[in-house]
């Protein structure tokens, strides 16, 4: 839209030997305010200015010291997008058509058309260019919502709740923060923000709060002056700095030191980072996105994080539900983990059978996607056919279910009778009296073999 309410713009250079010649053009082009024209009666200057990279440019092809081609040739390498009307006299018209074969756009012969004639190819010229404007806004706005759609594969009602989310995000320049068990997506979702936000073009940097001990994560934000401190020797860049005019994404804030809380909020109230050992401001201007698998609300209670800072972070919040909440994007998402991997092992394609479906459903998936993914591809691994079978899906030792939490209460007990007989020596008169059950409750479980003792402790 903004590039056709511009298609008037344009900015014009005339390289004319001819001094009255080169008034005439200049002052017809001009009578359009929107044309910014400017005149070069000299090569070497004309040359010079191209940088600038105009969007037209009249060539005259009778040029005193170089030959029109020697011209159009520095023109095409210099200012490639520049829209080149040759402008000849009558007998040279042959050449120029050669010109317009290396690459001149027009070329218009001096005679008393000539005005009207550069008036109409320059208007060409000027909707040409909006429409492709326009062209490469559309293509760009595909390729995004196509990078969304690609990536972060997904159907369910709640999934596509966080896609509507994520589009609203991408539009604003407003702070994100995403919540959500590990591995369900939170850094795709930061990225997927990124690529479909106007910052694209721009960096895109991740720092993990967690991984670093509070000293060493001060310089990683903030970068560090040489001689900051003992192993400082050199000036690092600091990912603040890194990100300047992209997209900071601090995964696993609820883990930063109260300390470094308030810098953090400092360096987002002033948009500017000082580096560790330095005394000099940078200004930075960075969107923030903050992943945290806490409730960030919670440890604000606590004491843990500072709430000025909570609000100020907050801005749009992305929960993502965990992939047992999903339903069948477990398996859209298996399909395509499936389908990458075989292609990136120059495997043949692979398909899962209904019954390894029906076994990949039925898993809670506490590691989320991530565990999803590591299990696919071990059963891309293990199959011997293009089919994967539901023997070739390992859930057991990639799925440490929560067992605390799934435990019945007769386990509980056993569980507590069992830590009582190691430590009392099996002696089981002893324990029944510590835990106030009667002995024979305790002989019944051994009967049983809910609890063990070893064969040389029976008595
Ligand atoms: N909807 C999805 N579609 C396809 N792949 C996904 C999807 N969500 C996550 N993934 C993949 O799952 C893996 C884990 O995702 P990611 O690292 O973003 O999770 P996370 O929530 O940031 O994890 P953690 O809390 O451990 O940092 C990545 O390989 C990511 O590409």
């Amino acid at each position: 839209m903004s590039s056709l309410q511009n298609e008037s713009a344009a900015k014009i250079f005339v390289l004319e030997d001819d001094l009255w010649y080169s008034q005439f053009l200049s002052y017809h082009l001009s009578t359009n305010p929107d044309h910014q024209v400017e005149v070069f009666n000299s090569v070497e200057e004309f040359l010079g200015r191209l940088t600038e990279a105009p969007t037209i440019i009249t060539l005259d092809y009778h040029l005193p010291s170089v030959t029109g081609e020697e011209v159009l040739q520095q023109i095409l390498q210099k200012s490639p997008k520049s829209y080149i009307i040759v402008i000849s006299g009558q007998e040279d018209i042959r050449k120029a058509v050669s010109l317009m074969k290396m690459g001149a756009y027009d070329y218009i012969v001096k005679n008393e058309e000539t005005k009207d004639r550069l008036w109409s190819i320059v208007e060409k010229i000027k909707h040409n260019k909006s429409l492709q404007q326009e062209l490469e806004v559309l293509r760009s706005e595909v390729k995004q919502k196509y990078t969304l759609g690609s990536e972060l594969v997904g159907s369910s009602e709640p999934i596509k709740k966080v896609f509507q989310l994520v589009e609203k995000a991408a539009a604003n320049n407003i702070n994100v923060t995403i919540t959500g068990e590990t591995g369900t997506g939170k850094e795709l979702i930061a990225k997927a923000i990124h690529q479909n936000s106007r910052r694209a073009k721009m960096p895109f940097v991740a720092v993990n709060i967690a991984a670093l001990p509070s000293e060493l994560l001060e310089s990683e934000l903030f970068g560090h002056e040489k001689g900051a401190f003992t192993g400082a020797t050199a000036r690092r860049v600091g990912k603040f700095e890194e990100a300047n005019g992209g997209t900071l994404f601090l995964d696993e804030i609820g883990e930063m030191s109260f300390n470094l809380q308030s810098k953090l909020l400092r360096v987002l109230q002033e948009r500017e980072v000082t580096p560790v050992g330095s005394n000099k401001s940078i200004p930075v201007e960075v969107r923030i996105v903050t992943a945290t698998h806490r409730n960030l609300m919670d440890e604000v209670k606590k004491g843990n994080f500072r709430e000025d800072l909570f609000y100020r972070l907050l801005g749009v919040q992305v929960h993502l539900p965990p992939l047992r909440e999903r339903g069948h994007d477990i398996i859209l998402i298996a399909n395509k983990v499936l389908k990458d991997f075989c292609k990136q092992n120059d495997m043949e394609d692979k398909t899962l059978t209904a019954e390894a479906q029906k076994k990949l459903l039925s898993h809670p998936f506490p590691g989320n996607v991530r565990e999803l993914k590591a299990v696919v591809e071990l059963a891309a691994v293990l199959s011997e056919s293009k089919a994967v079978t539901d023997s070739d899906i390992q859930l057991q030792s990639l799925a440490p279910t929560s067992s605390s939490e799934e435990k019945t209460l007769d386990e509980y007990i056993h569980e507590t009778v069992q830590r009582y007989l190691d430590k009392y020596n099996y002696n089981v008169v002893y324990v029944a009296d510590k835990l106030k059950v009667g002995k024979s409750t305790i002989y019944r479980m051994i009967q049983k073999g809910a609890v063990l003792i070893p064969e040389q402790k029976r008595y």
